[in-house]
């Protein structure tokens, strides 16, 4: 086997040798099992059981020798798209209008055939392949190991490379094209849209709608739809939200696609987080059924990072950015009262992506708080104990959570949104609270400030970095519409951009590995202990 380079960071003992080391392994799915509450079963298993158990779940062997291609066949089956051709065997592709060395004027109309340029093959050709996993893991015990078993074997797993395809599934003229914004709102969902409808134009697509406020928009008589062309979107990223609007909450997936074929919807671009995507695999689904010549095709957005196999979400560097602000000013507030203690509560309903992220990049955090971390605010061991140590030993201190932390401290209403989220109770306001309680009854005065910045950092333009991945998403979206495959979505996968089917994004809302490097780091710069 070639050398491989390797990997930077400490070949010693983890950091936190107290933590129990457990490898991470799920059969065939091959996902970090980050901890019970994230493991898709619930149940939390020494290693060697789940090898057994998942090992016999899955049908996997490790003794047959060729568990290995079995695997990847397996692998390679789960990530195959869902492409028009499924259903309709005998759509025929036509070159596409999507020209790469010359563009087609917008105005012209296709009177004398598609343009094409046959010798240039500046396209994705459909095996093109991106690697989704870089890492080979020597052992189960290395930071963040994704095992498939128990010698953690390198088994390569590829997943398809996004991109404009030599030949295209739908007539640019022919085409209706939707846009539908969902769910919260998310730094860059208007640079998104605005690339989506320049990229179909280019192809020579001229109907293109918005649909406002969400999947409600497809069936509220009140609202109608937004025609949208290069011009109406011209400047639409230079400001924060949606231009069409979001919602949670939903007509019937029935009722959906009974307004798109009313409409005339031939294409529908989807973007939002886990909840707008399983909606998005429904319409697909749904669409077959009815035998519906159309592309659904998703764009992820969240702003909590929560969809697994991808690098990273658009809008969530913004939001690490923004959170620094509210962060900085928790930190001066705290610095410059008689025992300060600033508190930032951050979003991150089950992930603590960015109050991780931005502990680290302010470096200005004592405690970072993530839901993925389970923590004591009582007790010899616990979050109070050690801001009592921080304010005698500094004079002040700084703590940032995320929203989904220390639930289990927090009395259950069971109230659900719109959509059907849990409502969350407010860990910001509980640490507030239990901070004064507790510096009373110990007599040390204290100052609190507690700062809540959620919706200013979402309501926030994209950053300079948002602004080019919301551009790729943006125009990939198209691509892979164009190219025929529809139940899909588009992300970063280790720099490069890939399609995937959209079940394997949303099975489960992606967390911070406790066992991570990354979280390591961060508890590095905090210098906290464990809270438990
Ligand atoms: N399982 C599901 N099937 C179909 N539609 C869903 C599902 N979950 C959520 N939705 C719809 O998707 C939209 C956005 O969902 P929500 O959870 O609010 O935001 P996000 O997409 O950001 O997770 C809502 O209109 C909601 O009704
Ligand atoms: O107040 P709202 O609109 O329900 O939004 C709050 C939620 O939005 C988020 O920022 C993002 O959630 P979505 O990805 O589901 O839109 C969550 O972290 C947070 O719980
Ligand atoms: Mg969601």
């Amino acid at each position: 086997m070639e050398a491989l380079s390797h990997t930077v960071g400490p070949t010693v003992a983890p950091l936190r040798p107290k933590r129990p080391l457990r490898w991470n392994w799920n059969g065939f799915s091959s996902v970090l099992v980050q901890s019970k509450k994230n493991h898709p079963s619930g149940i939390c298993r020494s290693a060697a059981d789940e090898i057994s158990q998942s090992a016999r779940a899955s049908g996997l062997d490790f003794n047959d020798p060729d568990w290995k291609s079995k695997f990847q066949s397996d692998f390679e089956k789960r990530f195959s798209l869902p492409h028009i051709t499924d259903i309709f065997r005998d759509a025929t592709p036509i070159p596409s209008t999507f020209c790469l060395r010359m563009r087609t004027p917008v105005t012209e109309d296709f009177a004398d055939g598609y343009p094409s340029d046959e010798k240039w093959h500046g396209y994705i050709n459909n095996n093109d392949r991106v690697l989704l996993k870089v890492i080979n893991f020597s052992s189960p015990t290395s930071a963040g190991a994704e095992c498939i078993d128990r010698d953690c074997t390198w088994v390569e797993q590829w997943v398809h490379r996004a991109g404009p395809r030599e030949e295209i599934y739908f007539k640019p003229e022919e085409v209706k094209a939707a846009i539908v914004t969902c769910g919260g709102l998310c730094p860059g969902l208007n640079d998104v849209i605005r690339h989506i409808v320049i990229t179909l134009e280019i192809y020579g697509v001229k109907n293109i709608v918005g649909i406002p406020f969400g999947y409600r928009g497809f069936c509220d008589k009140e609202l109608t739809e937004m025609p949208l062309s290069r011009k109406v979107v011209q400047n639409i990223h230079l400001s924060g939200g949606s231009l069409l609007g979001v919602s949670r909450g939903a007509p019937t997936v029935s009722e959906i696609v009974d307004s798109m074929e009313e409409r005339g919807i031939n294409m529908l671009f989807v973007l939002g987080g886990n909840g707008t995507h399983a909606g998005a695999n429904a319409i697909h689904n749904e669409c077959r059924k009815r035998r519906m010549k159309v592309a659904v095709v998703g764009v992820p957005k969240t702003i909590d990072n929560d969809i697994l196999l991808m690098d990273k979400t658009f809008g969530f560097d913004t939001a690490v950015e923004e959170a620094q602000r509210a962060i900085n000013s928790a930190y001066i507030e705290a610095h410059s009262a008689y025992h300060g203690i600033g508190i930032v509560k951050l979003m991150g309903r089950s992930s603590g992506y960015i109050a991780m992220h931005a502990s680290l990049a302010s470096g200005q955090i004592d405690i970072c708080l993530i839901p993925e971390s389970p923590f004591n605010l009582h007790g010899p061991n616990g979050v109070l104990r050690h801001l009592k140590y921080l304010i005698e030993t500094k004079g002040s201190a700084v703590v940032c959570v995320a929203e989904g932390a220390g639930q289990s401290l927090i009395k259950k209403t069971n109230a659900t949104d719109a959509s059907g989220n849990i409502v969350l109770g407010d860990v910001g306001v509980l640490i507030q609270q239990e901070t004064k309680k507790y510096f009373k009854e110990i007599g040390v005065p204290i100052d609190v400030k507690y700062i809540d910045p959620t919706y200013m950092i979402r309501a926030c333009r994209a950053n300079a970095s948002d602004g080019i991945l919301c551009t790729v998403l943006g125009q990939n979206a198209v691509h892979g519409a164009f190219a025929g495959f529809s139940g899909i979505t588009v992300g970063l996968c280790n720099t490069h951009y890939a399609y995937f089917p959209i079940p394997e994004v949303i099975s489960y809302p992606r967390a911070v590995d406790p066992n991570s490097r990354m979280w390591h780091r961060c508890l590095t710069s905090t210098g906290q202990p464990d809270f438990i």
